[in-house]
């Protein structure tokens, strides 16, 4: 089974990367592959930060590769207290939540502007790879501007109500939808979206989580 991490900072997956001996590929400066291809058949493309680079990094990866699954694999911030900080959760819907108009206090998200989309699904779901583990399923945003203003928190939650926000999670899924790749998206909370305060942010409890996640999920596929 062919499997590719896709993650926007190195750091999210540096506990992975060192425990299956990543090395850089040939191909590619931002991908990475096991030195000894008897560990794992898992490959990791760190793209950078944000929507373009995620979907620019895809599109161009994706066309000249095959995989069975690609896994979208990240810390990010949680709008619902009933979350914990480093919980670990599958995404089951994504949006982007800042696509559309402004009419001067109304939001026209680009449905109503007859523009296109802004929700995006998984091609596929943990449960179709394994029954043995299993995830709490969760909403998420995907914004260009991390949420840290009170104001701004209580619109998007009047507006979506999302229980997560990344910076990637809608653009992976409109790029593994658009090239027909089977994928699913894993993150970890690090923090919860309230006015900035990096002090209160667990992103090493979540780096931790998700990176043990993740090695019982290679294994398990
Ligand atoms: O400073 C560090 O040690 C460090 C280690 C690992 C990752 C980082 C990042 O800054 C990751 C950026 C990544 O995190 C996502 N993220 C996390 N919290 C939020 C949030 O509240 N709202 C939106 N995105 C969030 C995001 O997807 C970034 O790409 C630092």
């Amino acid at each position: 089974m062919r499997i590719l991490i896709v993650v926007a900072t190195q750091p999210e997956v540096e506990p992975l990367m060192q425990a299956l001996g990543m090395q850089k590929s040939d191909e590619a400066d931002n991908l990475f592959m096991p030195r000894h291809t008897s560990v794992a058949n898992c490959s990791v493309l760190v793209t950078g930060a944000g929507m373009v680079p995620t979907a620019f990094a895809l599109g161009r990866h994706l066309p000249h590769n095959v995989y069975n699954l690609v896994i979208n694999l990240g810390i990010g911030g949680s709008f619902d207290r009933n979350i914990q900080l480093g919980d670990v959760v599958e995404i089951t819907k994504d949006t982007f939540a800042e696509l559309g108009a402004e009419d001067d206090t109304r939001f026209i998200n680009i449905e109503q502007l007859g523009l296109g989309a802004s929700i995006f699904n998984p091609t596929s779901s943990l449960g179709h790879f394994t029954q043995k583990i299993a995830l709490p399923k969760v909403s998420s945003i995907t914004v260009n501007t991390v949420h840290g203003n009170e104001g701004t928190i209580a619109g998007v939650i009047d507006r979506v109500n999302p229980q997560l926000e990344s910076m990637e999670g809608a653009a992976f899924f409109y790029a593994c939808r658009e090239l027909k790749v089977p994928c699913v998206q894993i993150r970890a909370v690090s923090n919860y979206v309230e006015k900035r305060n990096r002090d209160n942010w667990k992103i090493g409890l979540a780096v931790k989580n998700l990176n043990t996640f993740a090695l019982e999920l290679i294994r398990q596929l």
